[in-house]
Formats: C-alpha cells, sequence, structure tokens
C-alpha cells in the first residue's frame, strides 16, 4: 500500500458551518478544504444576497489566519425569493447556488417550499442566468415511508421540476439511494446535473442507526438506507464520473439537542472526513480516484478551476487519532465515528 498520496487540495461541496458559538468551533475543522458550498439553513435562513454576503463576512472571520478555505454561498429558496436578487446575487459573484428544501424536509428547513408552483419564475430565471439549484430530495409526504423518501421525491418532485424548466442546473444534494445514483448519472450529460456524497454515507447503511440499539450520532437525513444502496454509492463515489463529488454534509448539532427522545438529523464529519474518505477508497483499493471525486469533479461541474495546490494525505503505521468531541462555547458536539481505526493524516504539500 502506498505511504503517501498527493492531490489537489479538496473542495466540500455542502457544507453546515452554522453561525455564532459554533460558527467558530467548526469553521476551523475545514478550513484546510479549498472551496466549500455553504448551506443557508440558519435560524432565520439566508434568504437575501445581502444576507449571504453579511455570512461569509463571519464565517472569513470564524477561519484562523492562513486557513485555506473559501466559503461560496447559497440562498435558501422560499416561495418568496426575489427572481432579480438571485440573479444579481449571483452575478456580482455573492452566491454560488440556490437551495431548495421542501417544507419540513430537515433541520430548519420551515421556510422552505411547499407550492412549486410559487417558485416557477425564479428557477426559469435561474435556468436563464446558470445560477445551479442544490437540492434536499426528499418528499415530506407523511404517507411516505421515511425510507423511500429520496426515490419518491426523483419521480414525483426532481424529475417533473427538471422538464418543467429546461436549462436548470441541478445539484442533487446527499444522495442516498442506487435511485438517486441512477438518476445523477443519467441525467448528467452536458453538466445538467451533479450529485454530491457524503462521508458518512458512504461509511453507514441503516443498520449503524437500529441494530443492537439506537445510536442518534448516525442519524441524518437523509436517513441511511440499506447496504445495496451503501455500495451503490460507494461505486459512483469511487468511479471518478464526473458528476459524483464529495459534498461531506458536515451538520454539528450540540449532543444536548442529538441525545434527545426526538433527536435532531446530523452528522459531524469536518475533522475526520479526508482521513476517512483515504481509508476507504484504499479499502478497495481506488485511492487513484480520490482526487476526482474529492478535487476534480465538483470544480468541473460549478465551472471553477480545481485548487492550484496540493494537499499530502500520509498512512501511518499506528492509528491517528481524531478528537471524540468538540467544544462549542460550552456545549459538546460528537465527531462521526465511522467504526474502523484511521491511520490517514492530510497537510498542506
Ligand atoms: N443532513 C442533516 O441531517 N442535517 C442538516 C440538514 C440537511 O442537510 O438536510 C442540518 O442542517 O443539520
Ligand atoms: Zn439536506
Ligand atoms: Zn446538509
Amino acid at each position: 500500500m502506498k505511504k503517501f498520496l498527493t492531490i489537489r487540495r479538496p473542495d466540500d461541496w455542502h457544507l453546515h458551518l452554522r453561525d455564532g458559538a459554533m460558527l467558530a468551533a467548526v469553521a476551523p475543522h475545514s478550513a484546510a478544504f479549498g472551496r466549500a458550498i455553504i448551506m443557508p439553513n440558519l435560524v432565520p435562513p439566508v434568504v437575501t444576497g445581502d444576507q449571504a454576503r453579511a455570512y461569509r463576512d463571519r464565517i472569513l472571520s470564524a477561519l484562523p489566519e492562513g486557513a485555506a478555505l473559501q466559503p461560496l454561498m447559497t440562498l435558501y429558496l422560499t416561495e418568496t425569493t426575489d427572481p432579480a436578487d438571485v440573479v444579481a446575487s449571483h452575478r456580482d459573484g455573492v452566491i454560488s447556488a440556490v437551495k431548495l428544501y421542501p417544507a419540513g424536509a430537515t433541520t430548519n428547513s420551515a421556510s422552505g417550499v411547499t407550492d412549486f408552483n410559487k417558485v416557477r419564475p425564479v428557477l426559469e430565471a435561474m435556468a436563464e442566468a446558470g445560477v445551479p439549484l442544490c437540492v434536499h430530495g426528499e418528499v415530506t409526504d407523511p404517507e411516505i415511508d421515511i425510507f423511500d423518501r429520496e426515490a419518491v421525491f426523483i419521480d414525483r418532485v426532481l424529475d417533473p421540476l427538471r422538464r418543467a424548466t429546461p436549462g436548470l442546473r441541478v445539484v442533487m444534494e446527499h444522495i442516498t439511494t442506487s435511485d438517486g445514483v441512477a438518476y445523477v448519472r443519467d441525467n448528467a450529460a452536458g453538466g445538467a446535473m451533479g450529485g454530491t456524497i457524503t462521508t458518512h454515507h458512504l461509511v453507514i447503511n441503516r443498520n449503524a442507526i437500529l441494530a443492537g440499539g439506537i445510536r442518534p450520532h448516525y442519524y441524518c437525513l437523509p436517513v441511511a438506507k440499506r447496504e445495496t444502496h451503501r455500495l451503490a454509492l460507494r461505486e459512483a463515489a469511487m468511479s471518478g464520473q464526473g458528476p459524483f463529488f464529495l459534498g461531506t454534509d458536515s451538520a454539528p448539532h450540540p449532543d444536548t439537542a442529538k441525545l434527545q427522545p426526538c433527536g435532531c438529523a446530523g452528522c459531524f464529519t469536518a475533522p475526520n472526513t479526508m482521513a476517512i474518505l483515504a481509508e476507504i477508497f484504499a479499502q478497495e483499493g481506488r485511492l487513484d480516484q480520490l482526487e476526482a471525486f474529492t478535487s476534480l469533479n465538483g470544480p468541473a461541474f460549478y465551472g471553477v478551476a480545481p485548487n492550484e495546490d496540493r494537499l499530502r494525505l500520509t498512512r501511518h503505521d499506528e492509528p491517528v487519532r481524531f478528537p471524540e468531541q468538540i467544544d462549542a462555547g460550552g456545549e459538546r458536539v460528537t465527531v462521526f465515528d465511522p467504526g474502523f481505526d484511521l491511520f490517514w493524516q492530510m497537510e498542506s504539500a
């Protein structure tokens, strides 16, 4: 096995940095990424260009001196989003994409979209101006089984929406099913679609959450599915194919919010994401595809150059220790535990 691997600096195309004390605590853990698409689901959400600009400034202030990270901002799509603000914010380089949350689908999504007809003018303006739409792809219909909500979303919402808005470029975020993989792959021609894949969905299936006791730290949305789906995600991520790229969906919550009778969704993977990815790509003998997944395919979709500088991953003989928890303003936040030892460590090359 290789002892060193040098790759273009990775980017994270789906990241939650939160705000305030949590932002200050978690931002340094993503500082070695080149760029990150920053999710807008704050309370209240980031809905205007001015708010995105102000949030970007708060992120930059929270990053340590010399951090590589360049935050790429998004707007949270609501039924009252102003198309002109979206187009102008994108033109001025304030935002890189718009995020669609079906109302009620996930953490802080209450202001999301219920009536898709109401956002049609925004989507049409985005298609025209080339602003990508990032989508949390789950239906919210309580009749639909939670494990089916992604597949049903594709048929009922995503495909009709894409057909009704020709030219709209869509990223299906945090895909968790073979249905998601197939839909992205089948519709990726000409850069029409991309799909982000998280670190944790490459590691766990639904047994990790439910078998032998309930484990709230493995609960996220979309919820991890059965093993066949995890294998489809691994194959997509390790295929090197263009439409699939890393979006960690690192989503920190205080343990006091996770460890509850009704605990919230999200896995905090920022501190050990690259070590986990190197480990699992190495397990499958696919280390040669890691750079495509973390550093090349995402920039190609977003129409930006790959990062110029490089990162070195070193494989140690002894396991590398990562913190099990971090402190965020007096609250504990648990770091995702992949359930196996990690031997890789990253440093600038
Ligand atoms: N993924 C999650 O489980 N949670 C995310 C929201 C999201 O990305 O859906 C969060 O903001 O906590
Ligand atoms: Zn989501
Ligand atoms: Zn997310």
